[in-house]
């Protein structure tokens, strides 16, 4: 039997670069074009025949928020989604509960990668998925969605004046999804627990910490993070463009 590719949505982060203070609802759950957010990257990502199901990691605070944006799934994307599981104070420890959340089902239903995601990046593209899911079945460990950098980088001071310019060559954007094989993702999300080494903001750097090789794959621009309200006005000017039709 072939194992599955399992989705890990992280969703439960609180959005505070993007709420304002009467603003109570975290940037996951707002509307684009009509739909939560959410709901606009579960459906991305089931949309793979590759991805067999996905678990969300939402805040404990948030279950209405999310039994909303699951009604707004298309019915036979919604049954691929499995429980949801409940969520930490960082990024880090959200995965962590989502992976053993995975762990904890029957053995014969336990992934054999997993796509670790953010809810925060709603538009994710068929091709990404491709390459990601190409580089895992040809024995990848860690593989990660990026963009090259193709700015000029500064380095300023406070004072807002130059200090240098930084070479590019070599540097790209981390993106997510980040993929790998599920097994060593869990250990090394164990092992940091167990070290209290809890300032990873992304799994590949977890990943690299814990000795894993990370791959690198084109991403897509389109999957920009939502993390400004500059973000959200993009998104949803996105979101507009891509709007279904009314028969679906
Ligand atoms: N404790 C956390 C923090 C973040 N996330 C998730 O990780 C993704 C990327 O994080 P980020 O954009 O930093 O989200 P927030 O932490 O919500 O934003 P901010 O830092 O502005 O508060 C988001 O989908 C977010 O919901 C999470 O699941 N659990
Ligand atoms: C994993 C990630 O999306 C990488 O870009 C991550 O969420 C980044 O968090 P940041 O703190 O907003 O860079």
């Amino acid at each position: 039997m072939t194992r599955k590719t399992s989705a890990l949505i992280v969703a439960a982060g609180r959005g505070t670069r993007l709420a304002d203070p009467q603003d109570r609802c975290p940037k996951q759950y707002l509307a684009l074009d009509g739909r939560p957010m959410l709901a606009w990257t579960l459906e991305a990502i089931l949309q793979s025949p590759h991805v067999a199901d996905a678990l969300v990691v939402i805040h404990a605070d948030d279950g209405g928020l999310y039994e909303a944006s699951l009604a707004a799934v298309q019915p036979a994307m919604r049954e691929r989604i499995l429980p949801p599981a409940i969520g930490g104070a960082t990024r880090q420890a959200s995965v962590h509960a989502g992976l053993e959340s995975l762990a904890s089902r029957p053995e014969e239903q336990l992934p054999a990668h997993v796509l670790v995601h953010d809810a925060a990046r709603p538009f994710l593209m068929a091709v990404t998925l491709e390459r990601m899911t190409d580089a895992l079945q040809a024995g990848g460990q860690a593989v990660l969605a990026a963009l090259p950098v193709h700015d000029t980088l500064k380095r300023a001071g406070p004072d807002g004046y130059a200090t240098g310019t930084v070479d590019r060559s070599g540097l790209w954007a981390a993106q997510t999804p980040q993929g790998f094989a599920f097994e060593p993702l869990l250990g090394a999300h164990r092992r940091a627990a167990a070290q209290g080494q809890n300032h990873f903001t992304d799994d590949t750097s977890l990943a690299e910490w814990a000795g894993m090789r990370v791959q690198l794959v084109e991403g897509a621009a389109e999957t920009f993070k939502v993390t400004t309200r500059a973000d959200l006005e993009r998104a949803r000017a996105m979101a507009a463009l891509m709007r279904r039709p009314v028969s679906e």
